[in-house]
């Protein structure tokens, strides 16, 4: 189980790059997983060999996931934020930037470990990239916030394999309520899916932020 958002470890750009690299080797494992067709030995074998290397990074385990040291807020710096965390390698991961505007904005690409229907991006995939991208949006306008609402407008399949774009940006704040709105754009520039969200700032975010 994870431990509380102050205790976590922060890691220093030296000690996060190697870490992402694995992270990145670990990704292209999963698509390899979920599209070899080696036979059943080799399968088996292969399997013992990963837990065998899982067990080499176990042998020294953190409580929780790190913090990255550079980022302006907290969910900017989750090092193993499913969405944009660089060392989960569940994560696609979608860079998300945001402008001095607060407009939050990414580009990424989803492969076949992403899939829902046939040839396109789980419906549940997109609303995590439109999740997390909203909260950033939110968190520009000073502390952020849980999502308590995520309404969802699916307009048209969200292709694998082909550039996407993601962006949001928070409308306005109500005492501890953001809300925020954003889309997932396709290759031919047509939003494919349309979000609204209100995030709701915890009293203990008050204290802890900033
Ligand atoms: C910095 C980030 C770093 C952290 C990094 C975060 C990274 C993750 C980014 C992605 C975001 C997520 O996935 S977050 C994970 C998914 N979300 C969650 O698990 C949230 C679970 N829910 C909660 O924890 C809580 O219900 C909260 C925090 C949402 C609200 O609790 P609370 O703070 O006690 O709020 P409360 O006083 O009851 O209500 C305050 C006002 O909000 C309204 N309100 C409260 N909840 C709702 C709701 N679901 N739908 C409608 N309205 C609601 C109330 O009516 C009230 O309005 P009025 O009477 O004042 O008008």
């Amino acid at each position: 189980m994870s431990g509380a958002m102050t205790e976590r470890h922060t890691l220093g750009e030296d000690e996060a790059a190697p870490l992402a690299g694995l992270a990145a080797r670990v990704r292209e494992l999963i698509e390899a997983a979920v599209l070899t067709d080696v036979g059943r030995d080799e399968a088996r074998a292969v399997a013992d060999e990963i837990a065998a290397l899982t067990e080499r990074l176990r042998a020294v385990r953190r409580d929780a996931p790190p913090f990255l040291v550079t980022g302006a807020h907290r969910i900017d710096r989750q090092a193993g934020n499913p969405v944009s965390g660089p060392l989960n390698p569940v994560a696609p991961p979608v860079d998300l930037d945001a402008t001095a505007d607060g407009i939050v904005r990414g580009e990424f690409t989803l492969n076949d470990v992403y899939e829902g229907p046939p040839s396109y991006v789980h419906g549940g995939v997109s609303a995590m990239v439109l999740d997390q991208a909203l909260g950033m949006a939110a968190a520009q306008t000073g502390v952020g916030g849980m999502t308590a609402t995520l309404e969802l407008r699916y307009r048209r399949p969200t292709p694998l394999g082909m550039p996407l774009t993601v962006e949001a940006k928070a409308s306005r704040v109500e005492g501890r309520k953001i809300y925020a709105s954003g889309t997932i754009t396709g290759p031919d520039g047509r939003v494919t899916v349309e979000a609204t969200a209100m995030f709701v700032t915890p009293q203990n975010f008050l204290v802890q932020e900033r």
